[in-house]
C-alpha cells in the first residue's frame, strides 16, 4: 500500500556543522491489510521516515510510492491516511465530541457520518463518558484514544501513529493497543512506531526494525522469531556441576539447590548423558524460545 523506496534524508543545518545522515538508503514495503510495528531506538529514523511519508519534508533522495487503492492524486492519497503525530495538538476549551466534530467538519465528512461514526467508536474506544467534557480535563491515556480516535473519522484507508503508546501505563497502553487491533480488525491497514519491542511482538504481524538511520529488518514477526534459535534448560538437583564435556550455555543456580543448564537443541542429549554419568538428577528439561527483544538485541545493524 506504501512502498518507501530507497531513502535517504541528510540534515544540513548550518555550513559550518558536519551534514547529519538520518536515514541511509532505507526500503519498506506496508502492505495492504497489514498491522506493521515500526520499530528502533531513540533518533533511529523514525519520526523522520513518518514526516516523509506524510510529504512534511522531502527526502534527499529517493521516493515514496503509493498503491492506487489510496488513491490517483496527492489529494484522494492523504485522505485516505490518517497521521496521529508524536504530540498532537487539542483544543483545551473544545469537549471530546465538540473537536470529532470539527475535525469531521474540516475532513468533509458530512454532518449526519461524524455522528454515526462518534456513535459507534466512542464506546469501543471507551470514551463515550467524557464526550461532553472539556478535553482540558482527559488524562493522556484518553487524549490518545480520542486522538486515535480523531484519525479514523474521516474513514481512512491505513492509519499510521508516531509512539501512540509512549509515556501511557500499563492500563492505558492496554486499552489503546485493544482500540487500535479494533480497528486493524475493520480492515484498515496499521503502520505505527514504537521503541518497546513486546508491544508490537503482540499486535503486529510484521515488522520494519532500523537501527542509526539504516534498516535492519522488514518482515513478518512470525520469520523473525523463526530466526532466534531455541535453547533448551536442563534442571539438575546439585548446587554445583562436574565439568562437562558437551558445549553449554549457560549455568545458574536456583532456589539454592537447583543448578540449570542451558543447552543448544543439539548438544541436549549428550549433555544428558553426562549428567546421568555422574548419577545426577534431572528434575526438568523446558524449552526456552527468544522473546522478539532478544532476537532484536542480536541483531546487527
Ligand atoms: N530538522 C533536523 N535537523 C537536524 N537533525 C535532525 C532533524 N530532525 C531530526 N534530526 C535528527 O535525526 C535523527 C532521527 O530523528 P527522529 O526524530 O527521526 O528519530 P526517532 O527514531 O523518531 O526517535 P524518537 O523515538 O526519539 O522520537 C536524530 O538524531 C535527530 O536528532
Amino acid at each position: 500500500m506504501i512502498n518507501f523506496n530507497q531513502i535517504t534524508k541528510i540534515f544540513k543545518s548550518d555550513i559550518l556543522v558536519k551534514p547529519f545522515v538520518a536515514l541511509d538508503n532505507v526500503s519498506f514495503e506496508i502492505p495492504e491489510g497489514s498491522m506493521v510495528g515500526f520499530l528502533g531506538a531513540n533518533g533511529a529514523g523514525k519520526t523522520t521516515s513518518l514526516k516523509i511519508i506524510m510529504d512534511f519534508i522531502r527526502p534527499t533522495s529517493g521516493e515514496v510510492l503509493f498503491s492506487e487503492k489510496l488513491g490517483k492524486t496527492n489529494f484522494e492519497v492523504f485522505k485516505n491516511i490518517g497521521f496521529l503525530p508524536e504530540r498532537p495538538y487539542f483544543y483545551q476549551n473544545l469537549k471530546g465530541e465538540e473537536f470529532l466534530k470539527f475535525l469531521g467538519n474540516i475532513s468533509d465528512v458530512h454532518a449526519s457520518d461524524i455522528q454515526q461514526r462518534i456513535k459507534y467508536w466512542a464506546p469501543r474506544f471507551r470514551i463515550d463518558h467524557a464526550l461532553n467534557r472539556e478535553i482540558r480535563t482527559y488524562s493522556k491515556g484518553m487524549l490518545q484514544r480520542i486522538g486515535f480516535l480523531a484519525t479514523i473519522i474521516h474513514e481512512p484507508k491505513i492509519i499510521i501513529l508516531d509512539e501512540p503508546l509512549s509515556g501511557l501505563d500499563p492500563i492505558g497502553r492496554k486499552e489503546l493497543k485493544d482500540v487500535i487491533v479494533e480497528v486493524h480488525k475493520q480492515g484498515k491497514t496499521v503502520f505505527f512506531s514504537s521503541h518497546i519491542v513486546p508491544d508490537i511482538e503482540e499486535i503486529c504481524d510484521r515488522v520494519v526494525f532500523l537501527k542509526e538511520g539504516k534498516l535492519v529488518y522488514d518482515g513478518s514477526v512470525d520469520s523473525l522469531m523463526r530466526q532466534g534459535h531455541s535453547s533448551f534448560e536442563i534442571k539438575v538437583m546439585a548446587t554445583s556441576l562436574p565439568k562437562l564435556n558437551a558445549p553449554i550455555q549457560n549455568l545458574s543456580t536456583f532456589a539454592g539447590s537447583i543448578t540449570v543448564v542451558e543447552v543448544m537443541p543439539e548438544n541436549l542429549r549428550k549433555i544428558i548423558e553426562e549428567l546421568y554419568s555422574h548419577n545426577l538428577e534431572i528434575v526438568g528439561v523446558e524449552s526456552k524460545k527468544p522473546s522478539l527483544e532478544e532476537i532484536f538485541y542480536n541483531i546487527k545493524g
